[in-house]
């Protein structure tokens, strides 16, 4: 057996999100979101699950951060729902809102818990939506402001700031695919979107300095790592658009200040064009402090004529799957945060999501034995300090996630929590995996 040291400033935490733990929907003020509209829509969401109750984080967050001091971590990453700070999205601030977080950032600080908040994950305040969210170029100026309030409440006390969550999702996923909230289908839409939300991006970046905001900014993007089943041109040129439809799409605007001229063309010969206006790429690739990365998988791609967006085909080649049919690959991690590192240089990076879901059995003493988890955990470890061996400037990692909580249009059954959430209940209690983690930390690395 071997010792895998990690650094001690190294910094390990997990992750959470407020639609999805928070529940108390209607509570002290809070406005609706997009994602209360979807899910309270019949067929939307598996099982019609909604996250009017969720986790009940709402009431039960100091037992969240008794969890996560006992785990041992440095860090908490969770979103602000802005529906609670603007109800209405814009207009007067909700103070118990903001009084929610306040009580959570000072339990996290009180217990030695650095807070790391992500301003946007996904619920948009459905005043927006019906304005045309984020297809409409006002959300922006609507996202400062917000953005605005929540620097100044918690500035010297938040020092981790995490502008957007997968800004792939919020664009296509939700407005092309139409899997999530609002549930457009509309190749024209997501495009926009993602641009509008990455102009928000650097916006709020502009705001922060200005403001001269104590800390470090960011944004998060999901990449994934695809490679072409064989070495034939098609394929080669297949996996190139698979990869970049979730990687260099948000990547090179946000660190480079240009979209790939590869996918540019290629979405306008799909119809799409992005909405570009003066000045919006300097906007977008305002210098950061680090970059977010969350990556869960990744695969093989093969060219198949007039298959989906790309003319390509995912290949089944034999990986194990998590219960999402996600492959199980931490080669890929190493490979696109190497990647990361060949084509945007040493910025600073921080894994803010990483972790896997599978079916969990409460047994015995309220156990869970999620070997799965544990062992898919200790392989991507295992990718994060050869990543550092190698020179990649990699200073932190957010399990996903602390608690099992609402997993979109998921909904419940798809568990991700090293903390398994029993829903009638609403106890909370510690997996396997999270005694692996807890371990982990306390030896600063993993026998191998
Ligand atoms: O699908 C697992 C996670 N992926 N990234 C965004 C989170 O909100 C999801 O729960």
């Amino acid at each position: 057996m071997a010792k895998l040291n990690f650094p001690s400033d190294f910094v390990w935490g997990t992750a959470t999100a407020s639609y999805q733990i928070e529940g108390a929907y209607q509570e002290d003020g809070r406005g609706l979101s997009i994602w209360d509209t979807f899910s309270h829509t019949p067929g939307k969401v598996v099982n019609n699950d909604n996250g009017d109750v969720a986790c009940d984080s709402y009431h039960r967050y100091e037992e969240d951060v008794a969890l996560l001091k006992k785990l041992g971590v440095k860090a908490y990453r969770f979103s602000i729902a802005w529906p609670r700070i603007f109800p209405q999205g814009t207009g007067e601030v909700n103070e118990k809102g903001l009084d929610y977080y306040r009580r959570v950032v000072d339990a996290l600080l009180a217990a030695g818990i650095e807070p790391a908040v992500t301003l946007y994950h996904w619920d948009l305040p459905q005043a927006l939506q019906d304005k045309g969210g984020w297809a409409n170029r006002d959300s922006i100026d609507a996202f400062v402001k917000y953005a605005e309030v929540i620097f100044k409440e918690f500035n010297g006390k938040i020092k981790q700031w995490i502008t957007f969550n997968e800004t792939w999702c919020v664009s296509f996923l939700s407005n092309y695919i139409g899997a999530h909230a609002p549930g457009n289908k509309d190749l024209q839409l997501a495009v926009t979107v993602a641009h509008n939300c990455m102009v928000a991006h650097g916006e709020a970046v502009k705001k922060f300095r200005a403001l001269g905001i104590e800390g470090q900014i960011g944004t998060t993007h999901n990449l994934y790592w695809y490679e072409p089943l064989t070495t034939k041109p098609e394929d080669v040129e297949a996996a190139r658009r698979s990869r970049a439809y979730y990687n260099e799409w948000f990547m090179e605007p946000t660190l480079k200040g240009t979209y790939p001229q590869f996918m540019v063309d290629w979405y306008r010969s799909k119809g799409a064009e992005v909405p570009i206006q003066d000045g919006d790429m300097e906007t977008i690739s305002q210098p950061i402090d680090f970059i977010g990365v969350n990556f869960y998988s990744g695969g093989y791609t093969r060219y198949k004529k007039d298959e989906g967006l790309f003319d390509s085909e995912d290949v089944q080649v034999g990986f194990d799957k998590t219960f999402m049919d996600w492959n199980v690959y931490p080669d890929g991690l190493y490979k696109v945060l190497s990647w990361v590192k060949d084509e945007y240089g040493d910025i600073p990076i921080y894994i803010t999501e990483n972790g896997a879901c599978y079916e969990d059995e409460l047994a015995e003493g309220n156990r869970v034995h999620d070997a799965l988890r544990a062992d898919y955990y200790k392989k991507h470890f295992i990718q994060l300090h050869r990543l550092i061996e190698s020179g990649v400037q990699l200073k932190g990692y957010f399990a996903w996630s602390l608690l099992d909580n609402f997993e979109w249009a998921e909904g419940y059954k798809k568990r991700f929590g090293i903390v398994y959430t029993n829903y009638e209940t609403l106890e909370r209690h510690p997996k396997d995996s999270y005694y692996f983690i807890q371990k982990v930390i306390a030896d600063d690395g993993l026998e191998v």
